[in-house]
């Protein structure tokens, strides 16, 4: 497990996007991007599963909310490959977090916190970051 990037102090707005770039781990069996106001608050946990807690190539999406988790969305579109490139670009609206991947393919997630601006992002599991941008 790659120990990642954690970014605080952003203030990204809605209606703004960032992207990460980077590339999956050889025997990746998952990695997570989280944004929100902090670890604990999250308005997207972000975790495709290659191999991991029972789930095979699917994209689980939860929000996290003082600390508890929230209901699991799974997506079963994969473009994920363990030791390619990956690149996940991600824009929020007071509604919506909508992540956009690499094959063009879009996933919506509801803004459950209602949160306004993203201040945090850590990047975590086997993934290496090649690039972020905002
Ligand atoms: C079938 C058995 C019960 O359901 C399972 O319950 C697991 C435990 O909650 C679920 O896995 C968690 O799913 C979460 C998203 O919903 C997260 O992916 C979690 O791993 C990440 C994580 C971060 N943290 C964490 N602790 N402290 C901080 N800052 N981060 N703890 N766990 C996973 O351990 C797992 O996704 C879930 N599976 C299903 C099919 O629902």
């Amino acid at each position: 497990m790659d120990r990642g990037l954690t970014a605080t102090q952003l203030k990204l707005q809605s209606g703004e996007s960032f992207q990460v770039k980077g590339k999956v781990l050889p025997d990746a069996k998952g990695f997570t991007v989280n944004v929100g106001k902090d670890s604990e608050n999250l308005v997207l946990h972000f975790n495709p599963r290659f191999d991991l807690h029972g789930d095979v190539d699917t994209i689980v999406l939860n929000s996290r909310h003082d600390g508890a988790w929230g209901e699991e969305q799974r997506e079963s579109h994969f473009p994920f490959q363990p030791g390619e490139k990956a690149e996940v670009t991600i824009v929020f609206d007071a509604s919506e977090v909508k992540v956009k991947l690499a094959d063009g393919h879009e996933i919506s997630f509801p803004n459950r916190l209602g949160l306004e601006t993203i201040h945090f992002l850590s990047v975590e599991g086997d993934f290496k970051i090649k690039a972020l941008k905002f």
